[in-house]
């Protein structure tokens, strides 16, 4: 037996002390961890915090000067109407307006007038059902809490009856236990559903998310479904988002006030794939309990299957050609973080077929190999790429990018996106940036003195930028992005040579030490290292 300790903070005593107690009683460790999150979460902590300072004012027992703030802020607010308009009275109609300031005043309001329980509305009279009908249906009352309901109905074609579409993981209806999916919705505040047209479904539907979004009371009638509940699994089933994906922009979405709005980047917890076309999901780390709808996979790849053909009629071209936004900085990137620590940094050594020079060292400018030997490596799908300069041959050959991870540092590559896909493996686990141009008016500015070779033929001729080399420069980085941005981890804009430079060498230091996403796949391969 435990006594409740007295005082202030004495809920919290409670607790520890009854997690103590209770430790020595707990059979596994899972019991525990349970347990200890859940009294020592900070939610509950703030709660009673709360809890607290209400107690010692209860026992203080102060008088509220008054005892409801909205008729005074109704006056203050006409008297500062009535002034000369200055910058002040509109900054304190501003902040009494805001939602924080009207929330802290409803809930001195609550205080002042003690007004904790809800009060909930009588049940509707029964009058309408038979005595043994009486078993069938079941009235529940919610009590609002700012919350949208977290469900979606649908109208039955074969019954024409309105039914719980779908309910959303952790919102107020799944949190309530009281709502199924599939049940029939007789009700909502007295107001028949039955034999109401199409038509008038979608005002219900709006209603039924908005209303709950008021405070008071919900009333609903329901009979329910026959279909089996589900039990309600906390998936762990982590994505990384390719795509935007905007609730409101999405015409098809059941509800867009239970949609989901996430950046391509974004990690969502997907907690339910239960419907083929709508999944439901959190952010990653949000507190907020409550998921929300995004499209599946199925239907995003059906969306995606059906855009093709605008993308490809919009870059013939390019999507031929395509050869990476040639003169955006990459090289100098490149070269800036290498020389910035050597130590840690390193790049691959390039394969060729041409004549060794004298002051060159073999292994270290190049490798320099027979023609019969490169053409073998070509057969044998060695180099990553390759291409023909003055009848010789030029490469990069995937046992450099081996020999350059063998010395334990970072290794630093330049390709075209197609070999990314051929380095996307569990032995190389790239880390892919992508350099991204300015706008066109940046690159004018920025770019001014810059020099790049006046043809790939001539090494040795260089020249600067011109107005349709930047422009191509931007067209090919939409259609590499377009068609590989699943491929890359960041994304850099190389505006300011210096800024880019930070932002890489920062962002390169962090993946290094902080834990980040990684492929599923790659994950067992790095336990079984491991283990
Ligand atoms: N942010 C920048 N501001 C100004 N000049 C830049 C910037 N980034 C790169 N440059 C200059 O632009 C020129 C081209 O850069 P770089 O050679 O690195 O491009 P690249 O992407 O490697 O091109 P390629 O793939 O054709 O070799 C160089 O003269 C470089 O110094």
């Amino acid at each position: 037996m435990i006594n409740p300790p007295v005082g202030p903070g004495g809920v919290c005593r409670l607790l520890t002390c009854l997690l103590h107690k209770l430790e020595s009683n707990m059979d596994t460790s899972e019991d525990s961890t349970f347990l200890q999150d859940m009294l020592m979460g900070n939610t509950l902590h703030l709660l009673i915090k709360v809890y607290d300072r209400l107690q010692k004012y209860r026992d203080q027992q102060p008088t509220p000067l008054l005892e409801s703030t909205e008729g005074l802020l109704q006056d203050l607010a006409v008297e500062l109407c009535s002034e000369v308009a200055s910058r002040e009275t509109s900054e304190l109609l501003d902040l009494l307006s805001r939602p924080h300031v009207q929330a802290l005043l409803s809930v001195h309001d609550k205080v002042a007038q003690k007004d904790y329980d809800p009060q909930l509305p009588p049940l509707p009279p029964l009058h309408d059902h038979k005595e043994d009908e009486e078993d069938s249906f079941r009235i529940i009352c919610m009590v609002k809490n700012q919350q949208p309901l977290g469900a979606t109905v649908k109208r039955d074609v074969s019954t024409g009856a309105i039914v719980v579409a779908r309910i959303m993981r952790g919102g107020a209806a799944d949190l309530s236990g009281l709502i199924h999916e599939g049940d029939k919705l007789e009700e909502v505040n007295g107001v028949p559903m039955e034999d109401r047209s199409p038509e008038e479904i979608i005002p219900i539907l709006v209603w039924l998310s908005l209303c709950a979004q008021s405070e008071g009371t919900v009333t609903f009638k329901v009979i329910p479904g026959s279909k089996e509940e589900l039990a309600t699994k906390n998936t762990k089933i982590f994505m990384r988002a390719l795509f935007d994906y905007d609730p409101k922009a999405d015409p098809a979405i059941p509800c867009k006030d239970v949609g989901l709005e996430f950046r391509r980047g974004d990690v969502l917890q997907i907690v339910s794939q239960e419907d083929d076309t709508w999944w439901q999901a959190k952010h990653q780390g949000e507190a907020n309990l409550r998921a929300g709808l995004i499209p599946s996979r199925q239907l995003q790849e059906r969306r995606m299957a059906l855009q093709r053909p605008e993308a490809l009629f919009k870059l013939p071209s390019v999507l031929e050609t395509f050869t990476g936004p040639s003169g955006v900085g990459v090289t100098e990137l490149k070269r800036k973080l290498l020389l910035s620590d050597p130590e840690h940094f390193s790049v691959t050594v390039p394969y060729t077929t041409r004549e060794q020079k004298k002051q060159e060292k073999d292994g270290v400018d190049y490798h320099f190999i027979s023609k019969h030997t490169f053409e073998k490596d070509i057969l044998n799908h060695k180099f990553l790429e390759y291409g023909e300069h003055n009848g010789n041959y030029y490469g990069l050959n995937i046992d450099s990018v081996r020999r350059a991870l063998e010395e334990r540092k970072v290794c630093l590559l330049d390709v075209e996106p197609h070999v990314i896909e051929a380095l996307n493996t569990t032995e190389f686990k790239p880390y892919v940036v992508f350099v991204k141009p300015p706008s066109i008016e940046r690159l004018k500015l920025s770019r001014r003195k810059a020099k790049v070779l006046s043809s790939p033929n001539e090494q040795k001729s260089t020249k600067t930028f011109t107005e349709n080399d930047f422009e191509d420069m931007i067209t090919s980085a939409q259609a590499m992005e377009s068609k590989y941005c699943h491929l890359f981890d960041k994304v850099t804009i190389n505006d300011d040579l210096a800024v880019a430079f930070t932002e890489l060498r920062d962002q390169l230091r962090k993946i290094e030490t902080e834990s980040h996403w990684i492929p599923h796949a790659w994950a067992h391969v790095l336990e079984s290292n491991s283990c």
